[in-house]
């Protein structure tokens, strides 16, 4: 049992720190979470306000299906847990992985009225598993609530598959996957839709 907690340990540490490589975590934003048990339901979560970009012995700790400490500890979970539980519990995900980028910041803000974006005509959304030239993927916006179990419950709504992804107005993206390798594929993906988005419109007013 504890080896299995370890090597869940470790998977989450790994990815932490790519995505700290990228410069994913300003200002101790963020958070990430990997499922440890299915009955009862546990995941590791990291410990709230800390600079995610630091590696230290006490990144993460162990809550149950409530999003409460499974184990003894001083550590607070991340303020954003009930995010992760949403997963868990509706869904088969392994892993859960929330940041905030500049780049889905403003893409949150330019369509957050329509409540959703969707990307079409491009390679990248392969990694989203389709594969049809006319495919396209969409990702939902929720409103920025203050009431975590109000945000959780609105983004909720919007956990049906074991891998996804969800816009917060202003605030950054949540998505998950299977595993590990799944979540953090979606996020690259998405974060690259967003950086190309921006990217293309700033281009256009130069014209
Ligand atoms: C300065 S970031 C504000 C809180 C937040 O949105 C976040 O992602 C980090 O919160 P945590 O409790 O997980 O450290
Ligand atoms: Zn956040």
């Amino acid at each position: 049992m504890r080896t299995q907690l370890d090597s869940c340990w470790r998977e989450l540490a790994e990815v932490k720190r790519e995505l700290a490589q990228r410069d994913w975590f300003p200002a101790t934003s963020g958070n990430l979470a990997i499922k440890a048990g299915s009955n009862p339901l546990t995941f590791y979560v990291t410990a709230s306000g800390k600079d995610k970009r630091k590696e230290t012995a006490e990144d993460f700790l162990l809550v149950d299906q409530h999003g409460q400490p499974a184990e003894e500890t001083d550590l607070r979970p991340s303020a954003e847990t009930l995010l992760h539980t949403e997963v868990y519990s509706r869904t088969e995900a392994g892993c859960s992985l929330h940041v905030h980028t500049i780049d889905n910041n403003i893409i949150s803000e330019l369509y957050a009225e329509r409540g959703y974006v969707t990307f079409t005509g491009q390679e990248i959304i392969k990694a989203f598993g389709l594969w049809d030239e006319d495919a396209s993927f969409t990702v939902p916006i929720i409103p920025n609530y203050a009431d975590i179990p109000a945000l959780a419950k609105e983004f909720g709504k919007h956990v049906r598959e074991d891998a996804g992804a969800v816009l917060i107005r202003n605030h950054g993206i949540t998505v998950w996957g299977r595993d590990a390798f799944e979540a953090k594929k979606y996020l690259e993906a998405c974060e690259f839709l967003f950086s190309y988005h921006v990217k293309l419109l700033q281009c256009r007013n130069f014209q």
